[in-house]
């Protein structure tokens, strides 16, 4: 089967996302990658659940693990009577669909997907778990390849000698950005926010820059105002968990102070995605509080509490362009996105 993963990160590569085979998924652990190359073995589609509930991947990453988990599903009813079987996918749809959440909304499009793939499966005598994991890997064959004309449409947008500030860990866009800023041989910089608690701009993102060759930097989530003072920052960009179709979004916390201190330094704010069809407005987004512990990491005193709400909703006002699959929007015009015919981005 044709594969999108070429010339990309380590990361990016099917196998290193999330794979089944042989009643089991790996996923690499995203918590200690790069430091260590370890790989969590699921042996059951409650395991998918866990292993996405608990951060082991992450970005787009459930995405993949979703389908994968599917098949597992499948794999584990292998003994079970037809009706059972499906019973059993429909459990594991849901159960899958709700680890997390903030994408709760993709997440459902994907494992209900999978459960379509495996009930023809069965009804037509054929393996489910073969068939939803073939459809998984056309799935992130869809999304590559979109993602890949979303990293053009950005790279446009994006200068030979620009700095680039990112946030966060988009996972495919900063790949196929890579991918393609290289093709283009555009010599740029990349400058990662951190992103604390979790650390995905310093471990994920800055590793996937830097391995494809170029020179990156790493900042405190705290230095931004200085970094766009004194070191000049020629643009922010982001993925995005959610993108409204009146153009607000929502990404890992912090992106709306990046973003409002990007409009006070008139450095211009790049989100990239395709809109979700479902969600008019914020008032359709769930904001995902995560364990406050992983804020305070014992460094306080006990009786000192801690907030961690995972994500921020930047309002339109502060975006540039909403760069997508179709063309580069002004947010204010992103309701004509669905306008003309969508392609299935999973
Ligand atoms: C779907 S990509 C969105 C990203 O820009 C970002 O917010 C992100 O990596 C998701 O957060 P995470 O909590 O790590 O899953």
């Amino acid at each position: 089967m044709e594969r999108y993963d070429y010339n990309l990160p380590y990361m990016l590569q099917y196998e290193h996302v999330a794979w089944y085979e042989e009643g089991e998924v790996k996923i690499l652990d995203r918590r200690i990658y790069p430091k260590e190359v370890s790989y969590v073995n699921c042996k059951s589609y409650m395991d998918v659940r866990q292993a996405i509930k608990d951060m082991v991947t992450q970005s787009a990453g459930p995405y993949t693990a979703a389908g994968m988990g599917m098949a597992l599903a499948a794999y584990q009813a292998r003994n079970l009577k037809d009706d059972d079987k499906i019973e059993f996918l429909k459990n594991a749809s849901e159960q899958i669909a709700t680890a997390r959440p903030t994408t709760e909304n993709r997440m459902r499009k994907i494992t209900e997907n999978s459960l379509d793939i495996g009930i023809k499966a069965i009804k037509e005598k054929k393996d489910p778990a073969e068939a939803i994991k073939n459809d998984t890997i056309k799935s992130l064959n869809r999304r590559y390849s979109t993602m890949e004309i979303v990293a053009k449409n950005l790279c446009l947008l994006i200068k030979d000698g620009d700095k680039i500030l990112t946030q966060c860990f988009g996972e495919t866009i900063i790949g196929m950005m890579l991918r393609i800023l290289k093709e283009e041989e555009k010599n740029v910089s990349f400058y990662c926010a951190e992103t604390r608690p979790y650390y995905q701009g310093a471990r994920l993102t800055a590793t996937c820059c830097s391995e494809m060759g170029f020179e990156t930097t790493i900042v405190t989530d705290n230095a931004i105002a200085y970094l766009m003072e004194n070191i000049g920052i020629d643009l922010f960009t982001s993925a995005a968990d959610t993108i409204t179709r009146d153009g607000n979004v929502a990404n890992k916390i912090g992106t709306y102070q990046i973003a409002i201190l990007s409009k006070h330094f008139n450095i211009p704010y790049y989100v990239t995605g395709i809109p979700d069809d479902d969600k008019y407005t914020r008032e359709d987004i769930t904001i995902e509080m995560r364990d406050p512990n992983l804020v305070l990491e014992g460094r306080t005193a006990k009786n000192v509490k801690a907030l961690y709400p995972s994500f921020d909703i930047t309002g339109k006002e502060f975006i540039d362009k909403i760069v997508t699959d179709k063309g580069n929007y002004d947010p204010e015009n992103l309701h004509t996105y669905f306008d003309s015919e969508t392609k299935r981005f999973y």
